[in-house]
């Protein structure tokens, strides 16, 4: 009988000699090393545990998904341990790299269409597997597509996305969203309804044209241009004019996964036999096509990063440029971008100068991708029909036009911003309380935290843990992710949504929290960018003088087109707590006349405002009764009831303290208007007497 004797990696640091950097990623460098007991060569991903911004729950579950898992195309680690503040992670080592850094240095225009079959089918494989039992990747991109010197495919990376999915108690305790969002599917951003395993499908689909382009849909975008193009437009997909140099069986393959609704994406085994495959070939192809004639992995790595840095320098005169900062990461591969809730509010309150500013073409406008070859299901062209004005009036950006803008802007809450909601609500004043798994071990030392987080007994006994770890892991009971991230963040819309500290530009932001940058720690460019946005974005002047010059209800609109100068800002001023002054010299009723009329329709705004958020704040303690009543509900699986209608409790009090504020602020602007309307029929009174007296 034959026996299979595994081989046992060493869980001791200096058993290991570390070679060349080969990857970095947003949370850990990847080294080329040997075994040296063994002496085979291995990659070992090193995370520094005291810098890493991720929770150790996140990194623990990594390493147990990456232990546990037992298929050729899903990277398995060999073993993990701590040295020093370090954790290692011993992998297999793939000579060629992830398909991003190939396309990166030797195919920049993507792949042929074999090739690109025989990825995608390799990969589709490792997610039949995953979705089997019951992981969602949620991370498929062609960074996380690994590929050895034998032309063997194996999907990496279960680590730092994997934490924005979790319990949400831990993602409430950042301040930041986590995830790649050009990979990422819609009802993940929207986070209404769950999301389950289609959102790999999602991914997977634009991965097929990360990999057919070179670069995925929207790529060159700000993370929350991103979000709104996702959101908003018709799914990317492959073009009849751009693309024909790809078959019908690829576009029908893409136009599958990129539709909209996850239940009419196909499983992952259903995606398997999909005709496209048929074009799928052997690993040795691959070998010979794409990594054999490349230079090795190190030096290639190095030239990216030579390359990344010229950029920089090149271009440090935009260095305010979000576009080319997320170009930039992008190039790098970089998947945990930092969706910092402040950095955010000031992307949407400037959204419409990105738009003025970008007009470059998006060669995956969503609005070239219903071709008569594309083979678009009836069903995507009904449940989408909305979307593709929006999409064909913005072929040129691949994004809506400013008047598009306006209008989301206009009903912020009620578009694709709350939408959005899901990547909002996290509540500031949750930043202080940090996750406790963070804050409780952050400062342990790694022994401690391996006695906690189990890594220790992961490193030994692989399969033991997953248990463990159901509760909380990304690893789901079978499929499905419940709702119950909705409910705990979508209490704390009215903060994120409502506040008028939407409105706050990114000096007066700096001032406000001048301890959370100190607190956030991302490592290595995301630290960086995060020091360049908040150098750059507008000072305080910027947005206050001119650039803010309309109110939605209790937000600023930044946008020099959008306002008549002169008397709306006066008018405006009383809401932001200002003193009004109806007899500026200047006052005339012709002056008066629009600004009443906006008055009212910010009145008209706010009180929609509260009626939405009483809706809210009854469906909130109706949940919060239900969920109590139900005892076993899933949401309270996760944490104890107590904490969670304390947190519910919380939540109600600062609910109603805002429709409160809001309702008096409502009272302040109605007697206001009154006033105005008295004063605006004086004003025409006194103008009509004066008339009188010169005609006379
Ligand atoms: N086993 C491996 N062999 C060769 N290269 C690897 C290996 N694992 C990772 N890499 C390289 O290192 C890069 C970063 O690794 P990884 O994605 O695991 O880090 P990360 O911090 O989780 O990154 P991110 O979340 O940004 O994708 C990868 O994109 C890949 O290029």
């Amino acid at each position: 009988m034959d026996l299979v004797v595994e081989k046992r990696f060493p869980v001791d640091a200096k058993d290991y000699r570390l070679y060349e950097e080969v990857g970095e990623g947003v949370s850990a460098t990847v080294y080329r090393a040997l075994c040296i007991p063994l002496n085979e060569i291995v990659a070992i991903k090193v995370l520094d545990l005291e810098k890493c911004n991720n929770d150790l729950d996140g990194i623990r579950r990594e390493v147990q998904t990456m232990r546990v898992t037992n298929h050729p195309n899903v990277l398995r680690a060999h073993c993990s341990f701590t040295t020093g503040h370090c954790l290692w992670v011993v992998m297999p080592y793939m000579a060629g790299g992830s398909c991003l850094h190939i396309m990166k240095s030797a195919y920049p225009e993507g792949f042929e269409e074999p090739v690109i079959a025989t990825l995608l089918r390799e990969t589709l494989k490792a997610l039949v597997y995953l979705h089997f039992h019951g992981h969602i990747h949620r991370d498929v991109k062609a960074g996380n597509i690994l590929i050895d010197s034998n032309g063997a495919i194996k999907l990496a990376d279960f680590g730092v996305s994997a934490c924005m999915f979790d319990a949400g108690d831990r993602q409430r305790s950042r301040n930041t969203f986590v995830g790649t969002p050009c990979w990422m599917a819609p009802e993940v951003m929207q986070q209404l309804h769950g999301y389950d395993f289609k959102a790999d499908i999602w991914s997977f689909g634009i991965t097929a044209l990360e990999l057919a382009h070179g670069h995925a849909p929207f790529s060159k975008y700000p993370p929350m241009k991103v979000l709104l193009m996702t959101l908003q437009n018709a799914p990317p997909g492959l073009d009849y004019e751009r693309d024909k140099r790809f078959s019908k069986s690829f576009k029908e393959l893409v136009t599958a996964c990129l539709v909209k609704d996850p239940k009419k994406r196909p499983t992952a085994e259903k995606l398997m036999k999909h005709h496209f495959f048929k074009h799928a070939r052997s690993n040795d192809f691959l070998a010979r096509s794409i990594v054999d004639n490349l230079a090795p992995l190190g030096e290639r790595f190095r030239m990216l990063k030579a390359k990344e840095a010229d950029l920089l320098v090149q271009n440090k005169a935009l260095y305010e440029d979000k576009e080319q900062l997320s170009q930039q990461e992008y190039i790098r591969g970089i998947s945990a971008w930092n969706f910092n809730l402040e950095d955010l509010k000031s992307q949407a309150a400037l959204i419409q100068d990105y738009d003025c500013m970008s007009n470059a073409e998006d060669p995956n406008s969503s609005g070239k991708q219903n071709h008569a070859d594309v083979e678009v299901p009836a069903e995507r062209l009904s449940t989408e029909s909305g979307n593709h004005s929006n999409a064909t009036t913005s072929q040129d950006d691949g994004f809506n036009n400013l008047h598009d803008l306006e209008s989301s802007l206009a009903s912020f809450p009620i578009k694709p911003l709350q939408a959005l909601k899901g990547c909002f609500d996290v509540g500031e004043d949750d930043e202080g309380a940090t996750s406790p798994s963070w804050k409780g071990t952050a400062h342990l030392d790694t022994d401690q935290f391996l006695s906690k987080g189990s890594l220790g007994a992961i490193d030994q006994e692989s399969g033991r843990n997953e248990g463990e770890n159901s509760g909380r892991s990304s690893s789901l009971p079978r499929h499905v992710i419940l709702e119950h991230k909705k409910f705990l963040s979508g209490s704390l819309i009215p903060d994120n949504a409502f506040s008028s500290k939407k409105a706050v530009g990114e000096a007066d932001r700096d001032s406000l929290q001048p301890k959370n940058q100190s607190e956030r720690n991302y490592s290595g460019p995301l630290l960086y960018r995060q020091r360049r946005d908040t150098n750059n974005l507008p000072s305080a002047e910027d947005t206050s003088e001119g650039a803010v010059v309309q109110r939605k209800g209790r937000f600023k609109v930044t946008s020099a087109e959008l306002s008549p100068k002169g008397p709306i800002n006066s008018i405006f001023s009383p809401v932001s707590g200002g003193s009004m002054s109806p007899t500026t010299p200047n006052f005339t009723a012709a002056s008066l006349l629009p600004s009443l009329q906006f008055i009212l329709q910010q009145n008209t705004m706010q009180r929609e405002e509260i009626i939405r958020l009483i809706k809210y704040a009854e469906e909130t303690s109706g949940k919060h009764a239900e969920s109590a009543d139900a005892g076993t509900n899933d949401l309270l699986q996760v944490t104890p009831a107590s904490t969670k209608e304390k947190e519910l409790q919380s939540q109600m009090i600062t609910l109603q303290q805002r429709i409160a504020s809001i309702a008096e602020e409502l009272q302040r602007q109605k007697i206001k208007n009154a006033q105005l309307e008295k004063q605006l029929h004086a004003v025409v009174g006194e103008e009509g007497k004066m008339r009188k007296v010169n005609e006379a």
